[in-house]
């Protein structure tokens, strides 16, 4: 990718996948701020799925927080007050910010009146669907003056503040899609998808899971650009990639190799699993009559070491199933 300007000062876009992960869990555990996720389960229905350490002191045991939806923990005012907002980030599909004051019942279980300023960002799926959303609350306190009298409110500064947060948020997530999407499909890049693999490798080894990789490729690609065009070359590889993004499934992780070639992540799938998902993608292609792929697939060997190992089976599996007349899979016996 091209060296950005804004890359050679963002320390976020160099840090390894790893080392965001770690970043997370430390704000995650010591910020603050409460936090906590949410899941999207339709119109009005959204599930408690995590709260950290700050926000459960507010609400008390995250095990009996977690798994509820909204208006099971929330009383009835503030309860609708929550849900209008979460409805409001999804509908937008972009961060918003708001305050709210009402009362609630904390964790001993007595009526407490709060003043809170929230920050909701929404979490989408590969196909750009929302279906978390996280969120930073902080509880608004009253300042005590030193002359006694309360701090004069300045309501424009205060507005001003919030836009221009909610601006650099949105470039926030607006530069995390450069530096991790392919320009041409919104698939991963090549890098992203790497470390997202990386982190995969690690996890399967961990926790004893099965991961396979699907490498797959245009069947006479060359020919499409040279008798098409590259306009229509490009075309090809954008009916792939939304191919792909529909077919598979929400789980897996489908970056653009290069040029016409994608790798397909799928954790904790078998190599029957795998050649299932693979043959849903070869079959949805041949039968749109427009191209046709061939597809290696490789799982996780005990003595792999690194990513590239399984990705090296696989395209050697995708020349082998080139070979072997394309519009094919082919995955060790
Ligand atoms: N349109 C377009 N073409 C690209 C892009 N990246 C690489 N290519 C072209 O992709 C072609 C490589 O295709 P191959 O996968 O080798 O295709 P092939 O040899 O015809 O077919 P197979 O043997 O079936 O894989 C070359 O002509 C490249 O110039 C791109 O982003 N857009």
């Amino acid at each position: 990718m091209q060296n950005l300007p804004w890359m050679t000062t963002d320390v976020l876009s160099r840090l390894s996948a790893n080392a965001g992960i770690l970043l997370i869990r430390s704000l995650w555990e010591y910020c603050p701020e409460q936090m906590f996720i949410v899941r999207v389960e339709g119109p009005g229905n959204y599930v408690i799925e995590a709260m950290n350490p700050t926000q459960q002191t507010m609400f008390g045991d995250e095990r009996s927080c977690i798994g509820k939806r909204i208006d099971q923990l929330f009383p009835s005012p503030l309860c609708q007050g929550v849900i209008a907002n979460l409805a409001r980030c999804v509908e937008s599909a972009s961060p918003i910010r708001y305050e709210e004051r009402s009362s609630y019942l904390d964790r001993h279980g007595d009526y407490r009146e709060g003043h809170w300023q929230t920050l909701l960002v929404p979490i989408t799926d590969q196909g750009g669907q929302v279906t978390h959303l996280f969120g930073v609350s902080r509880e608004l306190l009253p300042v005590a003056s030193p002359f006694g009298t309360s701090r004069p409110d300045n309501p424009e500064l205060e507005r001003r503040v919030m836009e221009r947060t909610a601006e650099l948020v949105a470039a926030n997530q607006k530069l995390a899609i450069l530096a991790t999407r392919d320009h041409l499909t919104e698939t991963y890049n090549r890098r992203h998808l790497l470390e997202l693999a990386d982190i995969e490798l690690r996890r399967a080894f961990r926790y004893n899971l099965s991961l396979c990789l699907m490498m797959l490729d245009i069947d006479h690609f060359k020919e499409i650009n040279d008798t098409c065009g590259h306009q229509a070359g490009d075309r090809a590889i954008r009916i792939l990639a939304r191919t792909l993004m529909a077919t598979v499934r929400e789980c897996d992780l489908v970056g653009r190799y290069g040029g016409d070639e994608f790798l397909i992540l799928m954790p904790e799938t078998t190599p029957e699993g795998a050649r299932e998902i693979a043959e849903r993608v070869r079959r949805t292609l041949e039968q749109s009559g427009q191209i046709t792929v061939s597809i290696g697939i490789a799982s996780l060997e005990p003595d792999d070491r690194f990513i590239d190992d399984p990705i090296h089976r696989a395209d050697t599996m995708l020349l082998q199933a080139k070979r072997n007349g394309r519009n094919r899979i082919e995955c060790p016996a």
